[in-house]
């Protein structure tokens, strides 16, 4: 029995749009979804209750930052990371590859795995598919990501071909070294850069592999927003209608309702808390940046169609004034309305794909927004 089971509950007729729910051993979520991203064991600036105030269903925890502080091992002994940090909701974890990729100095890619230096100390270590579900076993999370190899954008077609056959053989060696099967799952990540047949081949060897759920790697690297949409509307159908699709690292609200649109069921972005700790709030008029000073004297909310909690009680003109202070408030209210904002988003695509006028909604969101 798998740990996780998705349920479609109604398809767009005119579009790869739906809605469906994941039920975990933590609880269900609805689809489309968005996951606040959650790096060192906390979604920054954000309470566990203030993420529930705002509906949040499900969040992310890294596996890379976890690993190297406090240590899995600890989290383990904590009895998981559910309980070190207070979230009795669904969590998600990656691999650890990305941000190996990403963050870290040097590293050094083989067959066996990846060796790096901490961005941290610059001490050494190894990750390799099998470490990779030790340490998602050890934090306990209830979806676990493959270990992959995310292809830089740019990279030719031999070199993203050679990477994909080797993301299906280390998600294989994830699969066999997966234990704990009834409370966690895990999904397979689908790479094969910015080429279709790639992409293709990619899908079909890892759902020979059978995961509960499927990912869509390697875009949001760089490449054109036309040609990540593009590969979307390729890729998406060729996955099973009956599992999840999870687009990594997407994404700000033009893309969200691209993803919807492709048949995306989850999502996840460092956008939305990242710009609010720079003072950028998304609105449905688009993004205000509250540092300019036309805000100084403006005494209107941040949104006046957004109902949150920060939006009822504070003005541009305070969230500017704390922004120019640097004061840590600005952070947990800019965040607050940030994540409440892209979670209603998804909430509204879910009723307009219930009530059968998606395509309507995605238009009107999209000429509010300033995006067409
Ligand atoms: O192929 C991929 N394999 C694995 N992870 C990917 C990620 C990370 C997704 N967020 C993880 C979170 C886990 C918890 C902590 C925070 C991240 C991606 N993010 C993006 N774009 C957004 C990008 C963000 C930064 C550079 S590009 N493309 C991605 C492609 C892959
Ligand atoms: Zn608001």
């Amino acid at each position: 029995m798998s740990a996780i089971k998705y349920e479609l509950i109604k398809e767009d007729k005119r579009s790869g749009a739906r809605v469906g729910k994941i039920i975990t051993p933590h609880g269900e979520i609805p689809t489309p979804i968005f996951m606040p991203v959650g790096t060192r064991a906390t979604v920054k600036a954000m309470l566990p209750e203030s993420l529930k105030e705002i509906n949040a269903k499900i969040i992310l925890g890294n596996t890379y930052h976890l690993y190297l502080r406090p240590g899995d091992d600890i989290i383990k002994k904590a009895g998981g990371l559910h309980k070190f940090m207070n979230w009795d909701r669904p969590i998600l974890t990656d691999s650890g590859g990305f941000q190996v990729f990403s963050l870290s100095k040097t590293n050094d890619i083989t067959e066996e795995g990846v060796t790096f230096r901490s961005h941290i100390d610059g001490s050494r270590h190894f990750i390799s598919p099998e470490k990779s579900m030790e340490i998602q076993n050890n934090l306990g999370s209830d979806i676990m990501m493959a270990f992959d190899e995310c292809v830089p954008y740019g990279a030719d077609k031999k070199y993203t071909k050679d990477s994909l056959e080797m993301t299906t053989r280390w998600a294989k060696r994830c699969k066999e070294a997966h234990k704990n099967t009834e409370h966690q799952g895990l999904f397979g990540i689908v790479q094969g850069g910015m080429f279709k047949d790639l992409r293709k081949q990619s899908a079909e060897q890892l759902i020979d592999l059978d995961f509960p759920g499927y990912a869509l790697g390697g875009l949001s690297v760089g490449e054109p927003m036309d040609m990540m949409f593009d590969l979307l509307d390729y890729t998406t159908p060729l996955l099973p209608k009956d599992k999840p699709r999870y687009l990594m690292g997407v994404g700000s609200p033009d893309a969200l309702l691209e993803g919807v649109k492709s048949g995306i069921d989850m999502f996840d972005c460092v956008l939305q808390t990242r710009m609010a700790r720079n003072g950028t709030a998304l609105t449905s008029a688009g993004k205000v940046t509250l540092k300019n000073a036309k805000y100084k004297e403006d005494f209107t909310p941040l949104d006046d169609k957004c109902d949150c909690y920060v939006c009822r009680n504070y003005t541009k003109a305070y969230l500017r004034h704390l922004v120019i202070c640097k004061e840590i408030l600005s952070s947990m209210l800019v965040s607050y309305h940030n994540l409440y904002f892209t979670l209603k988003l998804m909430e509204n695509m879910r009723n307009a794909i219930m009530e059968d006028r998606f395509l309507e909604f995605k238009h009107e969101f999209e000429k509010e927004y300033g995006i067409i």
